[in-house]
């Protein structure tokens, strides 16, 4: 029961919104399509819940072409389940009416007897956490509350794909947390492949079997949370989803050369970075990959690259500076050590990395 999407393209007018994208999500597989405001993800969404039609290329879930190829099925016969940013729900339906609803409105399928539909609909409360709140109304909920009931109406049917937009958004910090945790939950139990659309980079690696990372309308990059993080292909992919300091210097096979005043200062190794990436004379460098040292005096204390600290934060567990090298200004993390002060001179070395 698997999701095509091939070579799909968008236009709203003279705009090309999505050039060109494959994607094949695998039954049960949870995707997360993670990208910048304006890539494209909400419109590739819509296409697949059948809201809007492609400008070309095909759409098939689940084996059939719901649209192009002369196709063009409508949103309530795909089979699919949707949560929203808003959590949308009716104002007059309680929370157990909101989980009958689809059961009673699936054109693609029969209506349930009544006795099945009461235990789907008990079945799907208890899912998700709201059998004590089946009788409430809306206007009775909290926030994540709500936001459950917009889960269990999405899954009451028993939908193949469940296409979730920035479902989190519009929580608090701690209830976003608790929530990743329940549509982990959620979507063991349901089985359904899940795309979920988001442009924070945390959720996407935290919950997601796959990351699609999106720019411009194109797929930079499809790959594990794993893949994506330590190994991106793009210095696109290593900004926006590894927070890489892209450091400028030129490359000699593995070996890399940052471009530096000190000219003691160190080459690195770099067998893991892409071609595409070295082609452009760069080293994606996360955080959490640089030590500081203390500015030496000396010629012989010098370990890196000479930088001065522009920023200092304090996180508890690790403290976040900013250092400007060269004119550029690096995020460094290091673990609670003794803290650099604003205006420090320091050299930036890479972590077990010198040759
Ligand atoms: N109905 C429409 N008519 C014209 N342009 C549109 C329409 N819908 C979206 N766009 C444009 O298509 C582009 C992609 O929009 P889309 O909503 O898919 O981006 P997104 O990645 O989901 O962004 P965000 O994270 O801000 O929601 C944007 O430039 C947007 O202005």
């Amino acid at each position: 029961m698997n999701t095509e999407i091939i070579r799909v393209t968008k236009h709203f007018g003279s705009q090309e919104v999505l050039k060109g994208i494959d994607l094949q999500i695998q039954s049960g597989e949870f995707v997360a399509i993670l990208g910048p405001s304006g890539c494209g993800k909400t419109t590739l969404l819509r296409l697949m819940a059948g809201f809007d039609h492609t400008t070309a290329g095909e759409i098939r879930i689940a084996g059939r072409t719901v649209d192009g190829n002369g196709h063009n099925v409508p949103p309530e016969h795909r089979n699919i389940g949707m949560v929203f940013q808003s959590f949308a729900l009716w104002p007059h339906l309680s929370v157990k009416e909101h989980v009958r609803f689809p059961l009673r409105h699936q054109s693609n399928k029969a209506a349930l007897p009544r006795a099945n539909e009461l235990s789907r609909i008990s079945e799907v409360l208890e899912m998700v956490g709201l059998t004590q709140l089946a009788d409430r109304m809306p206007h009775e909920l909290s926030g994540g509350q709500k936001q459950r009931v917009a889960f269990a109406r999405a899954v009451a049917a028993k939908p193949s794909l469940l296409l979730m937009d920035e479902p989190l958004s519009s929580l608090d910090a701690m209830l976003r947390l608790e929530m990743r945790r329940e549509i982990q939950s959620l979507h063991r139990r349901s089985q359904a492949s899940i795309v979920y659309v988001t442009h924070d980079q945390g959720e996407a690696l935290a919950m997601a079997d796959r990351i699609v990372v999106m720019n411009e309308g194109r797929i930079e990059q499809i790959g594990t949370p794993q893949d994506v993080y330590l190994r991106p292909q793009s210095s696109f992919v290593a900004r926006f989803v590894s927070k890489a300091n892209l450091v400028e210097g030129s490359w000699d096979g593995a070996v890399f050369h940052p471009r530096s005043e000190n000219l003691a200062a160190p080459a690195w190794v770099g067998n893991e970075v892409s071609g595409e990436i070295k082609a452009s004379g760069l080293y994606p460098v996360r955080p959490d990959q640089f030590l500081l040292h203390r500015d030496g005096r000396e010629r012989s204390d010098r370990h890196g690259l000479p930088g001065q600290i522009v920023n200092v934060q304090y996180q508890g567990k690790e403290i976040h500076y900013a250092v400007n090298v060269n004119g550029h200004t690096w995020d460094v993390h290091t673990g609670f050590t003794e803290p650099f002060e604003v205006g420090e001179r320091v050299q930036v070395a890479l972590k077990q990395q010198a040759v």
